[in-house]
C-alpha cells in the first residue's frame, strides 16, 4: 500500500515529490488574467524569484494558492487523492480561499512577498552565516576551545530536524573531533529544540530505484551514522536544554559519558506513532539503563520524560535549572577538558568495548528491521500526516 502511495505520487505528479518550488508558482503565470495591478504583482512574482532564503513550504504554499486565486478565482480542480501529498497540500490552500475575489488575492499575494523580501532579509543579517562559512558546515557550528570541540546543530528554523546534510556533517565532524587536539566533545542543538529527529521530508525525494532503494540507503545511511556514535573514542557530553525527540537522542544518550539537560528539556522516542521501530540501539541500551518496563513505556509507547524523569531513570546525569543551565553546564565541561586527557580517553574505551562489538550488531539488526517499517503503510500514513499537516508529535 504504501509502494502504491508513493508510485501513484509520482506517476501523477513527477515533481511533486521534491519540495514545492517557486517555478511551479510562477509557471502558471496567466498573464491575461491581471488587470488593475497587474505591475505590482510582475514585481512581485520577480522578487520571489530573487529570494535568498528559502521561505518554507508553508509560505510557498500560501504564495501558490493566492497566484492561483488571482489568476484564475476559486479552486477548479478535482481534489487530488490523499497520498498525492503535495497536489493535495496546494490543492487545500487554493480551496481554503474559497470566492475571495481576484484582486484581493492580488493584492495579498504582493503584500505577503513585500512582507517577507523585508523579514528573510534582515533575518538572514542574524543567521549564523559567518559561522558556516568559518566551519564548512551548512547544518552545524562547530568549534573547538579551551580542550572542547562543540558540536552545535544548526537548523533551528525545522527544529534541528536531521536532512541526509546533517546526517553526513555530523559523521563528518565527530571524525575530526575525534581527531583533533581537544579533550572532550560537546553536542548540542541551537534554537528551541535540541532535535526534532529525522527530518520527514527526506522520506519524500525518492530515487530512480523507488522506495525500496529510498528506504535500504536509508538503512545504511543511519547504520554508519550510529556506528560513528558507537566508535567516538574520546569523553562525548550532551548538553540539552530544550525538548529533545526522535533518534538522536538516543545514541547521545546510549552512549554519552554524561548528558546534561535543563529542567525545560523532554526526550521523547515516538517511534510506534511514526510507525517505525527503536534505533541507534535504544532497543538494547535503554532497557539496561533504565529497566525493561520503563523502556517499553518509552520505545514501545512514546512516553515523554521530563528532564527530571529522565535523571530519574538514569538516562539523564543531571539537571539544571534553565536559568543557570549554560553558567553551570560550562563550569562543568571547562573543569573536565582539563584532566589528563589520554586518562579518559583510555577510561572511556574499558568503560565501552566490552559493548562495542554487541552494540555494532544491535545497530545493524535496528536498521535491517527499520528498512521494513520505512516501506510500511503505518510509516507512510504518519510522515504523510505530519507533511500534510494533520499531526504533530
Ligand atoms: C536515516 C533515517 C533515520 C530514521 C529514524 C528516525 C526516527 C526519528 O527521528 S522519529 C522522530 C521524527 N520527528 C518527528 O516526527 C517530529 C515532527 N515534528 C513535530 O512534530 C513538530 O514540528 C514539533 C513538535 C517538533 C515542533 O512543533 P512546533 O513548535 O509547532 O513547530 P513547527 O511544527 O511549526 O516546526 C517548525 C518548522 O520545522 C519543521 N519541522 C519540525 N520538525 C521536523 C521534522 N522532524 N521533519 C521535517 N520538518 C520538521 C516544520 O515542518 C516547520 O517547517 P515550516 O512549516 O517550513 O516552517
Amino acid at each position: 500500500m504504501a509502494h502504491l502511495a508513493w508510485r501513484l505520487a509520482q506517476r501523477w505528479c513527477p515533481s511533486s515529490l521534491q519540495v514545492i518550488s517557486f517555478p511551479v508558482v510562477q509557471l502558471h503565470l496567466n498573464r491575461t488574467a491581471m488587470r488593475a495591478s497587474q505591475k505590482d504583482f510582475e514585481n512581485a512574482m520577480n522578487q520571489v524569484k530573487l529570494l535568498k532564503k528559502d521561505p518554507g513550504n508553508e509560505v510557498k504554499l500560501k504564495l501558490y494558492s493566492l497566484y492561483k486565486q488571482a489568476t484564475e478565482g476559486p479552486c477548479n480542480m478535482p481534489k487530488p487523492g490523499v497520498f498525492d501529498l503535495i497536489n493535495k497540500a496546494k490543492w487545500d490552500a487554493w480551496n481554503a480561499l474559497g470566492s475571495l475575489p481576484k484582486e484581493t488575492a492580488r493584492q495579498n499575494y504582493v503584500d505577503l512577498v513585500s512582507s517577507l523580501s523585508s523579514s528573510l532579509e534582515s533575518s538572514s543579517q542574524v543567521e549564523p552565516g559567518t559561522d558556516r562559512k568559518s566551519t564548512g558546515y551548512e547544518t552545524l557550528m562547530v568549534t573547538s576551545e579551551d580542550g572542547i570541540t562543540k558540536i552545535m546543530l544548526n537548523r533551528p528554523t525545522k527544529k534541528n530536524a536531521l536532512n541526509v546534510e546533517m546526517y553526513h556533517e555530523i559523521m563528518h565532524a565527530l571524525k575530526a573531533a575525534s581527531k583533533d587536539d581537544s579533550a572532550i566533545t560537546v553536542l548540542t542543538g541551537n534554537g528551541d529544540y535540541y532535535s526534532s529527529g529525522n527530518d520527514l521530508t527526506n522520506f519524500t525525494d525518492i530515487p530512480p530505484g523507488g522506495v525500496e532503494e529510498k528506504a535500504k540507503n536509508g538503512a545504511v545511511l543511519l547504520r554508519e551514522f550510529v556506528g560513528c556514535f558507537i566508535d567516538f573514542p574520546k569523553p562525548l557530553i550532551a548538553s540539552g536544554q530544550c525538548p529533545a525527540l526522535g533518534h538522536l537522542p538516543s545514541p547521545s544518550l546510549g552512549y554519552s559519558i554524561a548528558v546534561y539537560a535543563s529542567d525545560r528539556a523532554t526526550f521523547h522516542t515516538p517511534f510506534s506513532h511514526l510507525g517505525q521501530s527503536p534505533e541507534g540501539c535504544s532497543s538494547y541500551t535503554f532497557p539496561k539503563i533504565m529497566s525493561p518496563a520503563k523502556a517499553t513505556e518509552m520505545l514501545v509507547f512514546g512516553k515523554k520524560l521530563t528532564a527530571g524523569e529522565a535523571c530519574a531513570q538514569g538516562l539523564v546525569t543531571e539537571v539544571f535549572p534553565d536559568s543557570t543551565f549554560q553558567k553551570e553546564v560550562w563550569t562543568r565541561l571547562k573543569a573536565f577538558a582539563k584532566l589528563p586527557p589520554n586518562a579518559m580517553r583510555i577510561s572511556k574505551e574499558i568503560i565501552r568495548n566490552r559493548e562495542k562489538e554487541k552494540l555494532h550488531a544491535v545497530n545493524a539488526e535496528e536498521c535491517s528491521v527499520l528498512q521494513g517499517r520505512w516501506l510500511s503503510d503505518e510509516c507512510m500514513n504518519a510522515v504523510v500526516n505530519f507533511l500534510s499537516r494533520k499531526s504533530k508529535l
